[in-house]
C-alpha cells in the first residue's frame, strides 16, 4: 500500500476522540474517587481557616501591649485563661492581659497577635514577654487565608490525587462526582496462540498481547477483563465477542487485521461496519476502529505484532480511555532529548523506535534500543521510552534533538 493511501496518525486519533464520549458521572465517596477525574467544578462551602487561629503555641495578646518588649525591658501580663485547639475558650481578652493559646486554637476576640512560648518565661499566672512581635497579626492565621468560601477548589477533569482528596475533605466534602473506570474486554486472536504455562508446539507461541494490553488498560485506570485466546475462525470470534459485550465499555482485540488469509477480525467485523485501514506509522500500520453490538460498544482492533499492539494502545486506545474517564486525552509529556547516534526511518511513516533515555543535569540523551521490528518484545521491555520520528524525516544525525515519549511505568 503506497503511503499516500494511509490515514495519518493524527487523523485517526482525532476521529476516534470525536466518537468517544465521557462515561456518565456519579457521586463517589472520597477515598474511592482516588485516581479518577472529578466530573464537577467543586467550590468550597467554607473558608480555610474557617476562624482566626494561632499558628504557634504561646500567648494571645494585643499587639500594642507587647510592642515595646525587649530582653532588657520585658513586659509583664496577667494570664487570664487557656485555649486549646477544639475549645471555643475565652470570648474576649481585655486590654493588658494574655491568654495561653495552642496551635490551631481560635483567637479570643480582642486579641490580634500571638507571642510564642520561646519569647516568654512560659508563666502560668503571669507571663514575662521579652521579645516583641514584628507586627500586629504575627502568628495568627486569619479566616480565609488559604481558601475563601466560594473559591473553586477542584476543577472538572482534575485527576484526584492525595492533595485534592485532602483539600476536598478539608472543605467538608464527603463525596465528589466522578466518571467510572471503563470496563475493557481484551481478546487475543490467533490459532497459534497458547496460554502461558501450557505446553508449546513447534508452531505455536505464547499469548503475550492480552497480558500487555490488560496491564496497559489497568495502568490507564480502566478495569481490564482479559478474556484470552480466540482461534482464527470468524464464527468463534463473533461468538466470543458477543458473549463479552454485556460487560464492556470498550473492546480491544489483537491480531487478524492485516492482509493475511486468516485475518479473522477484519473478516468478521468489516460486514458490521467497523473501519479497517492502514495508518502512516510503524509499528502499528494495520488498524481498525468502530462500534459493535446493540449497544454500539467502541472496538479497537490492534495489530498482532506485540510492539504494534503496545504502540497502538498508547497512541489510540489510551487517549480514548482517558476521555471516557473525563481526563484530558494526553497523559505523557513529550520530552526532548539529544540522540547519541544516527538513525534512519522509513519515509511517509511516523516511526516509534524504542530508546533508552538518560536524564542528566546537562540535558537528556537518548539511544535507540534494538531494531525497529514490530515483533521485538524483548527490546520493548528493556527500553524506557519511544523515540518519535516524524513522517517526513528519513534520517536523524547524532547530536540532533528528538521527541521522546516515556513508557508506561516511567512517568
Ligand atoms: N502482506 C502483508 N503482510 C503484512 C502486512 C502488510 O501490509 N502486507 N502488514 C504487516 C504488519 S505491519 C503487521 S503489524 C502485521 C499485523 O498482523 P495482524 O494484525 O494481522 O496479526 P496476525 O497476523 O494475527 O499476527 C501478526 C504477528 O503477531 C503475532 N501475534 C499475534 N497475536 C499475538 C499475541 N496475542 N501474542 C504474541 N504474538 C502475537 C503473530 O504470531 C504474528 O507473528 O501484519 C504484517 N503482515
Ligand atoms: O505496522 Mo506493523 O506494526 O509495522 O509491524
Ligand atoms: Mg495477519
Amino acid at each position: 500500500m503506497p503511503t499516500s493511501d494511509l490515514t495519518s496518525v493524527d487523523d485517526l486519533r482525532e476521529r476516534i476522540l470525536a466518537d468517544i464520549e465521557p462515561l456518565p458521572a456519579y457521586p463517589q465517596a472520597l477515598m474511592d474517587a482516588f485516581g479518577l477525574a472529578s466530573a464537577e467544578d467543586v467550590h468550597a462551602d467554607v473558608s480555610l481557616p474557617s476562624f482566626d487561629n494561632s499558628s504557634h503555641d504561646g500567648y494571645a495578646v494585643r499587639f500594642e501591649d507587647v510592642a515595646s518588649a525587649t530582653e532588657d525591658a520585658p513586659v509583664h501580663l496577667p494570664v487570664v485563661g487557656e485555649i486549646a485547639a477544639g475549645q471555643a475558650g475565652l470570648l474576649a481578652l481585655s486590654p493588658g492581659t494574655a491568654a495561653k493559646i495552642m496551635t490551631g486554637a481560635p483567637m479570643p476576640t480582642g486579641a490580634d497577635t500571638v507571642v510564642p512560648y520561646e519569647w516568654t518565661d512560659r508563666g502560668v499566672v503571669r507571663v514575662v514577654v521579652s521579645q516583641a512581635p514584628a507586627r500586629k497579626g504575627e502568628h495568627v492565621r486569619p479566616v480565609g487565608d488559604d481558601v475563601r468560601s466560594g473559591d473553586l477548589v477542584v476543577s472538572e477533569g482534575t485527576v484526584l490525587g492525595s492533595r485534592h482528596l485532602g483539600l476536598l475533605a478539608a472543605v467538608g466534602r464527603a463525596t465528589v462526582a466522578v466518571r467510572p473506570r471503563p470496563r475493557v474486554v481484551i481478546l487475543s486472536t490467533g490459532s497459534e496462540l497458547r496460554d502461558p504455562g501450557q505446553p508449546l508446539g513447534h508452531d505455536s507461541i505464547y499469548d503475550g498481547n492480552s497480558y500487555l494490553l490488560a496491564a496497559a488498560a489497568r495502568r490507564a485506570g480502566a478495569i481490564a477483563y482479559r478474556v484470552g485466546i480466540v482461534p482464527d475462525e470468524p464464527a468463534k470470534f463473533l461468538e466470543a465477542l458477543s458473549d463479552q459485550l454485556v460487560r464492556a465499555d470498550v473492546v480491544i482485540t489483537s491480531g487478524g487485521v492485516s492482509q493475511g488469509d486468516y485475518d479473522v477480525v477484519k473478516e468478521a467485523l468489516r460486514p458490521e461496519g467497523v473501519w479497517f485501514g492502514g495508518v502512516a506509522m510503524q509499528p502499528g500500520k494495520p488498524q481498525g476502529y468502530g462500534r459493535v453490538g446493540e449497544d454500539r460498544i467502541p472496538i479497537f482492533t490492534l495489530p498482532g505484532n506485540p510492539v504494534s499492539s503496545y504502540v497502538s494502545f498508547q497512541v489510540f486506545v489510551l487517549p480514548a480511555l482517558r476521555r471516557m474517564m473525563g481526563m484530558r486525552p494526553e497523559v505523557r509529556p513529550v520530552l526532548r532529548a539529544r540522540l547519541t547516534g544516527p538513525l534512519t526511518s522509513r519515509p511517509g511513516l511516523r516511526q516509534f523506535l524504542r530508546g533508552e533515555l538518560v536524564t542528566a543535569s546537562g540535558g537528556s540523551s537518548v539511544s535507540p534500543v534494538g531494531g525497529s521490528g514490530s515483533h521485538l518484545i524483548g527490546d520493548l521491555a528493556n527500553a524506557n521510552c519511544l523515540i518519535v520520528v516524524p513522517e517526513d524525516t528519513t534520517s536523524v544525525e547524532a547530536g540532533a534533538t528528538v521527541d521522546v515519549l516515556l513508557m508506561d511505568e516511567e512517568f
